[in-house]
């Protein structure tokens, strides 16, 4: 009962890498189409490779995977599975993380990845009603300068982003590493969000808010270790994007009874649940939802209360949150009947 109650909430998704939607049977798929020869004989080979230890066991196999992805219509074809997938699942608005870098420096223009990522979210909202805010994101084990020279490259397309993040490997790339970039991406106007405190220390949480000025948090788990910087957070009102089967998957919590959501929210974190890599982590959004309630015993308000916030924690307009609200209104009373 529950879990068709949150498969069919409406809710938010805003933290989301594109890349990491690409299951082993549309990745096969690609490399037929495209002619290139993975390092797996099969589906089964490939998803019984999904066991990692930690995020650098998950980004080798991420950014290996990813390559497949060569023309227009393979971005096309990622995002637009991606959509149809969440869309059964209650999902109506969707922040989404692309990194350039992984396809750029094979190869692939810049006009290639975005054209087809951005046709898709478009067709998405047409035919099925979800809502976007793309996201590119600039990979930190890579340096300030490549990060530069990407932000050239996305320039022509500024109009078709709401923000610009900051993934891959944490651990030795603090938020400071990209204090110049930040500085550019934040006098075109645009949004900043970070990964930080995922598998780094609180320090990079301080220094993403302090150094990069940050809108959004992206994971923050660690940021309980530091009460001072729980201060700062609320004093800000930085809501978390908080990635419960992610944390599971690569080792960031133990089990989902440890996962922090629950003493972040009860501190008053504006925090929010999201599927990070869904192909690779074994759950979209719904099922973080599902996973996520059952481990930490949550109420029926508090799940609505975490949908909720996926909409007051999003880059969208007024007019915008309070359609998204409304649609949860709606569901809400016809539910109850
Ligand atoms: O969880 C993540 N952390 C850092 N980089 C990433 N790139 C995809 N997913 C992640
Ligand atoms: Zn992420």
């Amino acid at each position: 009962m529950m879990n068709y109650f949150l498969t069919k909430l409406p809710k938010a998704e805003l933290h989301l890498h594109i890349e990491g939607t690409l299951e082993p049977e549309l990745m096969f798929l690609l490399a037929q189409r495209n002619h290139i020869t993975l390092k797996y004989d099969s589906v089964e080979a490939l998803r019984e490779a999904y066991n990692f230890q930690n995020l650098q066991d998950f980004l080798d196999l991420y950014y290996e995977g990813a390559a497949v992805l060569i023309h227009e219509k393979d971005f096309y074809d990622l995002t637009m599975a991606y959509l149809k997938r969440v869309h059964q699942d209650g999902t109506i608005h969707v922040e989404i993380f692309f990194d350039p870098q992984t396809h750029t420096h094979r190869g692939v223009s810049m006009e290639t990845i975005v054209r087809g990522i951005h046709r898709a979210l478009e067709d998405g909202k047409r035919w099925l009603g979800v809502t976007y805010v793309l996201i590119p994101s600039f990979l930190r084990h890579l340096s300030e300068e490549d990060a530069l020279k990407t932000w050239e490259e996305l320039k022509p397309f500024l109009p078709f982003f709401g923000a610009i993040g900051l993934d891959s490997s944490e651990k030795g790339n603090p938020p400071s590493k990209f204090k110049n970039v930040f500085q550019e991406v934040r006098n075109a106007g645009l949004r900043v969000v970070a990964h930080a405190g995922e598998e780094g220390p609180a320090e990079y949480i301080w220094d993403a808010m302090n150094t990069l000025k940050i809108d959004r948090i992206d994971h923050g788990n660690r940021s309980l270790e530091d009460l001072e910087l729980m201060a700062a957070i609320h004093k800000a009102d930085l809501a978390m994007t908080l990635c419960p089967l992610s944390n599971l998957s690569l080792k960031v919590v133990a089990d989902l009874v440890d996962h922090p959501l629950q003493e972040l929210m009860d501190r008053g974190v504006r925090v929010t649940i999201n599927s990070d890599d869904p192909a690779y982590f074994g759950g979209y959004l719904a099922q973080n939802y599902i996973s996520l309630q059952q481990s930490l015993q949550l109420t029926k308000e508090q799940m609505i209360q975490l949908a909720r916030n996926s909409f007051d924690a999003s880059f969208i307009t007024e007019t915008h949150r309070i359609e998204l609200h409304k649609q949860l209104d709606n569901f809400l009373e016809a539910y109850d009947k």
